[in-house]
């Protein structure tokens, strides 16, 4: 059973269309994410989920009820912004009964639910602090509690997470993405973090200039992404526009690449990490694999790694090397190498304009 549908649904503000024909299916106890720049329409889309905003066109519908022009508060969801937004007057434990109290779940109830969800995301000992008293992890955590504990029909999350620095991040995404799963909670979360999306989904959509570009489980999205924006945004750093010859794709900027599925697309990209940077006197030409003569004309070490831009006649090209790898210096004459196996074919983007990798 679908538990949350977004059914065709769009949006204007005065004559700018913020939101086209969004359609998104959100099975039950999966954990979908909007991924997309800012001013892409997350916001939106769930904010007319949470029926803060009201959509032109089409319909929300939760659990198979039309919830499209129910209030805000008589909707079976819950939601935790990326501000937290606790009430800061009331001790954490009442914070969290605060929904259960609204509706109007016997008292007994109420305590052990509390006591039980303060001990899973392991705040029982903040129970009687204020606000103001926790940290902004804390307090994170009491915002997700609060929301949690009256078991909504749909859980929705706006950028929970962007206020924390970079290692309580990734802390509260295990634990937020264990508790999902156990609770097998539905859950509609917005951020415009690629790893973030890519590490807690189980489907993303990502979205651009209020259109979903492309909707599928990680590991697919990364590995195929089918437009330019969505190679892009996935890190896909080299786009090159041009089109199919006859034994191979050719750049606009005269590289000849091979490609393992021979498709007649206007844009193809490759992913820095699957750039070998060799020798020139190693290249080797094929069918599985192309190479051309570049000069290195920036080296960035990245720790772990090291990101080498490199010119090929007017084509600019992006490396990710293996530091233990590395053994080239600006000006370097080398030889780019790319497989085959790893040119993405990509379509043209649906929504906004795309800034292409100059030729
Ligand atoms: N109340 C409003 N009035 C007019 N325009 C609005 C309003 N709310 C949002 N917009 C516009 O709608 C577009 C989508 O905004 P939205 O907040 O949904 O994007 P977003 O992808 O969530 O971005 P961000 O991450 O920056 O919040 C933007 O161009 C924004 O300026």
């Amino acid at each position: 059973m679908t538990n949350l549908l977004i059914d065709h649904v769009a949006k204007t503000y005065g004559d700018k269309a913020v939101l086209h024909d969004i359609h998104i299916e959100v099975p039950e106890g999966q954990f979908v994410s909007l991924l997309g720049p800012s001013g892409c329409g997350k916001t939106t889309t769930l904010n007319i989920v949470a029926g803060f905003v009201a959509a032109d066109k089409g319909k929300v519908l939760l659990g198979g009820t039309d919830i499209t022009s129910a209030a805000p508060y008589s909707r079976d969801t819950a939601i935790v912004f990326q501000n937290y937004a606790l009430f800061p007057h009331m001790k954490v434990e009442d914070n969290v009964a605060y929904g259960l109290r609204a509706r109007k779940v016997a008292k007994s109830e109420i305590a052990e639910r509390v006591r039980e969800i303060l001990r899973v995301m392991g705040i029982s000992e903040l129970a009687g602090r204020y606000p103001g008293q926790l940290s902004g992890g804390q307090q994170q955590r009491v915002a997700v509690a609060r929301a949690v504990v009256v078991r909504p029909g749909a859980l929705l999350m706006d950028e929970p997470l962007s206020n924390l620095d970079a290692k309580l991040r990734a802390e509260i995404r295990i634990e937020l993405r264990a508790l999902q799963k156990n609770l097998n909670q539905t859950v509609l979360f917005v951020t415009h973090d690629q790893e973030e999306a890519l590490s807690m989904s189980d489907r993303i959509v990502v979205m651009n200039g209020g259109r979903v570009e492309q909707m599928g489980a990680p590991d697919d999205v990364f590995k195929r992404p089918e437009t330019v924006f969505v190679a892009d945004f996935m890190g896909v750093e080299n786009i090159f526009k041009g089109s199919s010859g006859e034994r191979a794709w050719t750049s606009d900027s005269g590289l000849a690449l091979p490609l393992a599925d021979a498709r007649d697309v206007a844009y193809v990209g490759v992913r820095p990490s699957e750039i070998d940077v060799i020798e020139p006197e190693s290249a080797h030409t094929g069918d599985e694999s192309a190479s051309f003569p570049a000069s290195i004309t920036e080296r960035t070490y990245l720790g772990n790694s090291v990101r080498y831009q490199m010119q090929s006649g007017s084509q600019r090209i992006v490396a990710l090397v293996p530091q233990t790898r590395a053994r080239f210096d600006v000006g370097a004459e080398v030889s780019a190498r790319i497989a085959a196996a790893s040119v993405l074919p990509l379509a043209a983007s649906k929504g906004g304009a795309v800034e292409l990798v100059p030729a």
